[in-house]
């Protein structure tokens, strides 16, 4: 596998690959001062020409970033999945996105391409995760669920069932969100509450 991005998310992600016995050959990072991460060399900023046969993930936990880098990159995408996480085998996973340590997916979801499902985060039945979303550690997603493109559900927050969850919308930590949330909004508290729109998208 390649990756892009020398973060600390890289790190979950190459624990990740490595539990599943899939080597990381190499980490692209525009950072020039970052050598190596975990042992495996970082050798600068992507190359669109660099000769491998290995797929390559995104390995950036910022939405909007990882989005925006996925337009440079002319590799195929791979996908990792801890060997602890619960995936049902009706559940569909798009390419680059990443399934981590303890998460849980359960029974007729279907998770976009470049999505994050972090440490411990449950989706349940029948949920829709839409390309670039982070389900933070710990989140819950009840069954039903619709979250679209880009959107964040932060660590430990609970979506009730059957809502919509708008495009690059976030969900702060911990909230409970008992209503739909439109796109851009941010939504904090329990029950969850509208404080501002996310401009950074
Ligand atoms: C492995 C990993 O680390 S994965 C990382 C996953 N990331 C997350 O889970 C983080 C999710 N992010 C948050 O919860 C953030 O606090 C956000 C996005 C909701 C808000 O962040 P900011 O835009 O910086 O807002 P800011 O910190 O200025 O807070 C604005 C107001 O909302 C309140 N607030 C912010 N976050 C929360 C929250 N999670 N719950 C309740 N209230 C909150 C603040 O207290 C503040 O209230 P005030 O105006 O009365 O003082």
């Amino acid at each position: 596998m390649l990756l892009y991005g020398a973060s600390g998310h890289a790190k979950v992600i190459i624990s990740c690959l490595h539990a599943s016995r899939t080597s990381v050959e190499a980490i692209f990072d525009d950072d020039l001062r970052k050598e190596s991460l975990l042992t495996i060399p970082v050798i600068g900023p992507y190359q669109t020409d660099y000769e491998s046969n290995a797929p390559l993930i995104v390995a950036v936990g910022d939405n909007a970033i990882r989005h925006r880098l996925t337009q440079t990159v002319r590799h195929p995408y791979g996908i990792a999945i801890h060997p602890s996480a619960q995936v049902d085998s009706s559940v569909q996973i798009g390419a680059g996105s990443v399934v981590l340590h303890g998460a849980i997916l359960q029974a007729d979801t279907r998770i976009g391409s470049h999505v994050i499902i972090n440490t411990g985060a449950s989706v349940d039945h029948d949920c829709a995760v839409g390309d670039f979303a982070h389900v933070a550690p710990g989140a819950v997603l009840c069954g039903g669920i619709r979250v679209e493109t880009g959107a964040l559900i932060g660590a430990g927050a609970v979506i009730c069932p059957n809502l919509n969850i708008g495009k690059w919308a976030i969900v702060g930590a911990g909230a409970v969100v008992i209503r739909p949330v439109p796109d851009y909004a941010v939504v904090v508290g329990n029950p969850g509450r509208i404080i501002k729109l996310n401009k950074t998208a």
